[in-house]
C-alpha cells in the first residue's frame, strides 16, 4: 500500500521490456519525468525503487543511512561474490569490520613502509616512460590507463607491480575484463530477472568460472605471502589481513581466508575499471579543450616549479586543477546508478512506504547533471566547482563516490591516484585530438561501470 507508483509490470518479466538493456539512463529519465523522484520498476517479480535527484538520493542514503544501507540477495553479483567482502556483503558486522579495515589499511601509511603515493608514482612514472616513447604520434590510452590501474591495486594487494606485458597481468587483466563485461551487459539482468533461466550454461555462467581462477591467485599469493611475511611489518594488503586474522584469533572473528580472497578480488574490481575509465575521460576532454587544458598547466607549473614530482598535497594548491578533475568526474559519471542498495526495514520515504528487502537503485546520473544544481550541468566546465573568488568548491551533489553509509571506500586512493596522473602528465605533455580523428564522441558506453568510446591521443613532450 502506498508504495512509489511506476509502469505496469508484467508477468514473469516485470518492467525488463519496457527498459533499453543498453543503455536505460534515457528510460529512466522519462519515468522520472512522468511518475516522480521516487518511482517503483520490477525486475521479474521483484519491486525496485529508483531514487532520482538529490533531495530524495539525500533523504534515503544519508538521513535515512541504515535503513537503505543493505545489498539486495540473489542477483548475478551477490551469487558470484557469495554476499562475502566488502562490496555485496549485508550491511551487518562482518561489513562493518572489513570495511573499517579497508579504510584503514587504504590509508596513506596504512601499508608499513611503502606509502600509497609511492606506488602511485612509481606507476606513474613507468607511464610516463611509454608516452616519451610516443613523442609527436598518437597513442591508444585504453589499456595504457587499465594496466597503470590495476597494476597499482597489484602493488597494494599483492606487493608487486609489473611489466605492463608480464604474462601474470595481462592474465588477470583478461580474467577480470570478461567478469566486469558480463556484469555490465545485458546477460546480468537477464540473470536477476529471469531465474528460470539460470541453470542453463548461458553467457552469465563464464562469471562464476572466472571468479573461481580468481580465487585460486589470490589464494596462492596468500600461500606465497605466508612463507615470506614477517609478523608486523606488513608489505600490503594480504600482509594487513595476515596480520589481523591473527590478532583477532579469539573465535568470533569474521576475519578468515575466504573472506580474504574475495577482499582482494573486490579491491581489484572496484579500483581499476572505475580510476582507468575517469583517467580516458579526462584526456578525452582535456585533448579537445585545449584552452582548459593550457590553464591547469600553467598552474600546474607555477605551483611545482623545478621539484622532481607532484604530491598529493599539492592540491590544495591548484584550485582550478581540482576543479577540472572534479568536472572531469561528474562527466564521466563512471557507476550511473551506483551499487544496488536494498531496504533493511520497511521505511518510508517522501511519503511512500517501502517494505524491507525491496531493491534501491540510485540514479546518480539523475544528480550528477541536475538542472537545479549545476551552472553548466550539460557542458564540461571547471567553473561549476569554482566560487567568485576562483576558490575550489564542492557541490553537494557532487556524488560520483555515492554518499551515506555504503559510500566508496576507495575515494582517497581514487582522488590521489587522479590527481597525480593527471598533474603529472599533463606537466610533461601537451594532449592532442589528432587532426584524422574527427569530431570527439562523448557519449560513454553503457554499463554499470561507463567507459568512454576508444579514441586516439596525440603525444607532444613539452620540456618544462
Ligand atoms: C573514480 C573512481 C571510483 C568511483 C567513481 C567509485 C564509485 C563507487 C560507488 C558509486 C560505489 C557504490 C556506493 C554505494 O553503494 O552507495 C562504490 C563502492 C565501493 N568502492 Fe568505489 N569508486 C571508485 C574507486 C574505487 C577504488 C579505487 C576502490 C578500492 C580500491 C573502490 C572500492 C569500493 C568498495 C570496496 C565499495 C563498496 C563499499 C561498501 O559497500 O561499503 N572504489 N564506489
Amino acid at each position: 500500500k502506498n508504495f512509489p507508483p511506476g509502469p505496469q509490470p508484467i508477468p514473469i518479466f516485470g518492467n525488463l521490456l519496457q527498459l533499453n538493456l543498453r543503455n536505460p539512463i534515457k528510460d529512466l529519465e522519462k519515468l522520472s519525468e512522468r511518475y516522480g523522484k521516487v518511482f517503483s520498476i520490477y525486475f521479474g517479480a521483484r519491486p525496485a525503487v529508483v531514487l532520482n535527484g538529490l533531495q530524495a538520493m539525500k533523504e534515503a542514503i544519508v538521513t535515512q543511512a541504515v535503513d537503505f544501507a543493505g545489498r539486495p540477495s540473489g542477483l548475478l553479483v551477490s551469487h558470484a561474490t557469495e554476499k562475502r567482502g566488502v562490496i555485496f556483503a549485508d550491511y551487518g558486522p562482518s561489513w562493518r569490520e572489513h570495511r573499517r579495515f579497508a579504510l584503514m589499511t587504504l590509508r596513506n601509511f596504512g601499508l608499513g613502509k611503502k606509502s600509497m603515493e609511492d606506488r602511485i608514482l612509481e606507476e606513474i612514472s613507468y607511464v610516463t616512460t611509454l608516452l616519451e616513447r610516443s613523442d609527436g604520434k598518437s597513442v591508444d590510452p585504453q589499456s595504457m590507463f587499465h594496466k597503470a590501474a590495476s597494476n597499482i591495486i597489484c602493488s597494494i594487494v599483492f606487493g608487486t607491480r609489473y611489466d605492463h606485458n608480464d604474462e601474470f597481468l595481462l592474465h588477470i587483466i583478461n580474467t577480470f575484463r570478461e567478469i566486469t563485461k558480463m556484469i555490465n551487459g545485458p546477460w546480468a539482468m537477464i540473470y536477476d530477472t529471469l531465474r528460470f533461466l539460470r541453470i542453463f550454461p548461458l553467457p552469465f555462467m563464464k562469471v562464476f568460472q572466472n571468479v573461481e581462477l580468481m580465487k585460486t591467485i589470490v589464494s596462492d599469493q596468500t600461500t606465497q605471502h605466508k612463507k615470506t611475511r614477517v609478523p608486523g611489518e606488513p608489505r600490503d594488503c594480504i600482509d594487513c589481513y595476515l596480520d589481523e586474522m591473527e590478532k583477532r584469533e579469539d573465535g568470533f572473528s569474521s576475519f578468515d581466508e575466504s573472506q580474504l580472497t574475495y577482499f582482494a578480488l573486490e579491491l581489484h574490481i572496484a579500483g581499476t575499471d572505475t580510476t582507468s575509465n575517469t583517467l580516458l575521460t579526462a584526456f578525452l576532454y582535456l585533448s579537445t579543450h585545449p584552452d582548459i587544458q593550457a590553464r591547469c598547466q600553467q598552474e600546474i607549473d607555477a605551483v611545482l616549479g623545478d621539484r622532481a614530482h607532484a604530491s598529493f598535497e599539492d592540491r590544495h594548491k591548484m584550485p582550478y586543477v581540482q576543479a577540472m578533475i572534479h568536472e572531469v568526474q561528474r562527466m564521466a559519471n563512471i557507476i550511473p546508478l551506483s551499487v544496488f542498495h536494498r531496504t533493511t526495514k520497511d521505511t518510508q520515504l517522501m511519503g511512500y512506504n517501502i517494505p524491507k528487502d525491496t531493491i534501491i537503485i540510485q540514479n546518480l546520473t539523475s544528480v550528477l547533471y541536475e538542472e537545479s544544481q549545476w551552472k553548466f550541468p550539460h557542458d564540461f566546465n571547471p567553473s561549476n566547482f569554482l566560487n567568485e573568488q576562483g576558490e575550489f568548491v564542492k557541490p553537494e551533489a557532487f556524488m560520483p563516490f555515492s554518499a551515506g553509509p555504503r559510500m566508496c571506500l576507495g575515494e582517497g586512493l581514487a582522488r590521489m591516484e587522479l590527481f597525480l596522473f593527471l598533474v603529472t602528465l599533463l606537466r610533461c605533455f601537451q594532449f592532442v585530438w589528432p587532426e584524422d580523428a574527427g569530431l570527439p564522441d562523448y557519449a560513454p558506453v553503457w554499463g554499470a561501470v561507463q567507459t568512454p568510446k576508444p579514441y586516439k591521443l596525440g603525444i607532444r613532450q613539452r620540456g618544462f
